[in-house]
């Protein structure tokens, strides 16, 4: 049998198993990929919220990375939870040396609110990791963050998807995931504009949804796929995954990564 595509994803472990390396893994498992990962950081976290968070020294973290793409290698990576300033900047440089596509997930807090990245970190982000983005996936909350766009209505994303462009990855997808109605995404890589639709589900538990949308990405570029064949197979498989999330403790279960094995 010859070996699937390799997604490396360099994130935070969610104890719960709903997001971060987890949701990752399970997403590439699900789309057929190999999965490895690079540990960045600790979360004792459940349905309810993060409970505490411990980062990982830098220099595990570029030994992990080294490990896998020196032996393996890899065909596309995936980042999300990078929680510093130092880890951002040690990733960047990381992913700059990598021939391969780089899906960012600029994940900035978790759904209940509880913080991922250090404040002091808005500015790498800025300046060094989405630079070297070929996708990057910000919701709502972070193109706020990142940028003095506030996205209330579905016009608001392409000023939103200019202002994080200006920032320098290839590509970007704006998450409506947010915003009242249908769940609409914008891919735009400034000249090319895809709207992507898919009707909202009426389900609370979404646990783990742009953990399992950049990783996806990440698993279909992987394969070989252009970016906007990715981004929409991506939606498919999430948009799936959340219609059959399903509950799990007291607060907000997971998407069902499993959806789409039957
Ligand atoms: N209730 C929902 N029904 C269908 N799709 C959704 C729903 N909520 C989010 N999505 C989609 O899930 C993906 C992740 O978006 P979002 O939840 O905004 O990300 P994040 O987890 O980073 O906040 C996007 O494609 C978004 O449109
Ligand atoms: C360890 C870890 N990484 C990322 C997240 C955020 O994941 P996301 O897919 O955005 O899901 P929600 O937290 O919004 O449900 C996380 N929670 N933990």
């Amino acid at each position: 049998m010859s070996a699937p595509p390799r997604v490396l994803t360099v994130a935070g472990s969610d104890s719960g198993g709903g997001a971060g390396i987890q949701a990752d893994l399970k997403t590439m498992l699900a789309l057929g990929v190999h999965g490895m990962s690079v540990l960045t950081a600790v979360t004792a976290q459940n349905s309810l919220g993060v409970q505490g968070a411990w980062e990982l020294p830098v220099d595990a973290v570029r030994a992990q990375y080294r490990s896998v793409v020196d032996d393996i290698g890899v065909q596309a990576v995936k980042t999300g939870m990078l929680s510093s300033a130092e880890l951002v900047e040690t990733v960047a440089d990381l992913i700059a040396g990598t021939d391969a596509p780089a899906v960012v997930d600029p994940v900035g807090v978790s759904k209940h609110g509880d913080p991922l990245l250090a404040a002091s970190a808005l500015d790498s982000v800025r300046t060094r990791l989405l630079p070297v983005a070929t996708v990057a996936t910000p919701n709502l909350d972070e193109v706020a963050r990142l940028t003095d766009v506030r996205v209330a209505s579905e016009p608001d994303m392409r000023r939103a998807a200019e202002a994080v462009l200006a920032f320098g990855p290839r590509w970007v997808v704006i998450k409506g995931g947010h915003l009242p109605g249908d769940a609409v995404d914008l891919l735009t890589d400034g000249s090319e504009e895809h709207w992507l639709r898919a009707p909202r589900h009426d389900n609370r538990h979404t646990h783990g949804t742009g953990c399992t949308l950049a990783s996806a990405i990440a698993s279909e570029l992987a394969k070989g796929r252009s970016v906007p064949d990715a981004v929409k197979a991506a939606k498919a498989y999430v948009t799936g995954a959340i219609a059959e999330g399903f509950a799990l403790g007291a607060g907000i279960g997971p998407v069902n990564h499993a959806w789409n094995l039957d």
